[in-house]
């Protein structure tokens, strides 16, 4: 049975959240909206017609949330900042907002455990969008001026950042698929954004070194390992293309400072355009990549699909989302990234969505622990591989706003009653206690 003690000494166990998945508060203290507060308010948009008004109100619970935290023993907490709570315009400061996160790292520190702050987990300001968003290049310096502000204000006390959650989700489910917000459905458009995206990150890393030149900093990228699902060489290509669409794209201009070959060529048929320095400042040098890891995705070989392929379901175990349960492919993926890119890695996000219910006040989320247990050992089996990795944050600390999906998809090792707010230690949790004194 794997340990805590197998593990490298330094190495940090933490969970992971984002602002509106949990904060609620939307309208309060001067928050202004972001693309999600209307995204969630549009009829259709979320499955189960509910919104991120209140979540786990953890803006008026955050004390509550971290003696949680400290209960179980976490080294770490990784969160994200709302733009549009500290700057209600995209610009202006709102101090209320500010005192905000002033108040919950305070109160990390003061249980010893670790901020990780991630400055943008998809809440654009609204009033940013109604300016193009991620569509108008000027958003690289709205979010350069947001980041350098965040990093006077809390890099005196939090030491790791990383800029951006998942590009490839914020430009490809928010403009291409419009499963996300802002629900437009334009491949051009997720191109475009990407780019300002990743332009927007390199801005930001650029302040940082000069802000805070002790901390560290990195991008989160989702990490798929693509795999082909049937044995037609046709398909192993195809696998090895979408591997280049979704990982490499958001992975090799951060480091090279050049797009995958393969793939620049489709995207400036369609829309891509690069300016000067643009790809100097997106390669600006970071310290390491945050791995969101969950499942694998399966192409197969396609000619009905204009893009050559198709996504096909696989036949292993899956969770309450329909993704394939697979610790190897996290093997497979830190590996990969540790070979291409010599980086510093963290699992950012890991974890799984499963049918908690409450039974006598308990969750008995067995499937979860082992869930989690297959994905340790994964991890140290890459780390014992050589891969430097760093630390590992459980998505999620507690039952959130699972996005399109509403309230409707667990994640936490807390379990949350949105009736009266009650946070409930599911089996999972307590076994996580016992592991990191193991
Ligand atoms: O869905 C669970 C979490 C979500 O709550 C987080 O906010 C987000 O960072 C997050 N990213 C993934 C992985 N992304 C993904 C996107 C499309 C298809 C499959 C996985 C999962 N999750």
């Amino acid at each position: 049975m794997i340990k805590r003690s197998d593990f490298p000494k330094n190495f940090v166990f933490g969970t992971a959240t984002a602002a509106y998945q949990i904060e609620g508060a939307a309208n309060e203290d001067g928050k202004g909206p972001s693309i999600w507060d209307i995204f969630s308010h549009t009829p259709g948009k979320i499955m189960t017609g509910e919104n991120g008004d209140v979540a786990c109100d953890h803006y008026h619970r955050f004390k509550e949330d971290v003696q949680l935290m400290k209960e179980i023993g976490l080294d770490a907490y990784r969160f994200s900042i709302s733009w549009p709570r500290v700057m209600p315009d995209g610009k202006n400061i709102n101090q209320k907002g500010v005192d905000f996160y002033n108040r919950l790292v305070d109160e990390l520190l003061e249980h010893d455990i670790t901020p990780f702050i991630t400055l943008y987990h998809w809440d654009l300001p609204y009033a940013l969008y109604e300016k193009g968003g991620w569509l108008n290049s000027d958003i690289a310096m709205y979010f350069r001026a947001y980041a350098t502000f965040m990093f006077n204000e809390l890099g005196d006390r939090v030491k790791h950042w990383i800029t951006l959650n998942e590009p490839w989700c914020s430009s490809f489910l928010g403009y291409f698929t419009g499963e996300h917000a802002p629900g437009h459905k334009n491949l051009q458009e997720a191109i475009v954004a990407a780019h300002n995206l990743l332009r927007s990150h390199g801005h930001a890393v650029q302040s940082f070194r000069e802000e805070v030149k002790d901390g560290t900093i990195g991008l989160t990228n989702v990490v798929m390992k693509v795999e082909p699902g049937d044995s037609r060489p046709e398909s192993f290509l195809a696998a090895s293309l979408v591997d280049k669409f979704v990982n490499a794209w958001f992975h090799d201009p951060v480091v090279f400072g050049k797009y995958p070959e393969e793939a620049v060529k489709v995207y400036q048929e369609r829309g891509l355009q690069v300016m000067e320095n643009d790809m100097d400042i997106i390669s600006t040098p970071i310290d390491f990549f945050g791995v969101n890891y969950y499942t694998r995705t399966l192409v197969v070989f396609d000619t009905t699909n204009p893009l050559g392929f198709s996504y096909v379901q696989g036949d292993l175990p899956k969770t309450e989302m329909g993704w394939e349960i697979y610790p190897q492919g996290l093997f497979d993926m830190l590996v990969t990234l540790k070979e291409r890119y010599r980086l510093p890695l963290y699992i950012t996000e890991n974890g799984m969505a499963g049918p908690d219910k409450i039974e006598n006040g308990k969750v008995k989320d067995t499937y979860r622990i082992e869930y989690l247990e297959k994905h340790f050992e994964k991890a140290l089996e890459a780390i014992n591989a050589g891969v430097n990795l760093k630390g590992y944050f459980i998505w999620s600390l507690m039952d959130n706003f699972e996005w399109a999906y509403g309230y409707s998809k667990r994640f936490g090792i807390i379990y949350v009653d949105y009736n009266t707010q009650k946070r409930i230690l599911k089996d999972s949790a307590y076994w996580l206690k016992d592991f990191l004194i193991s």
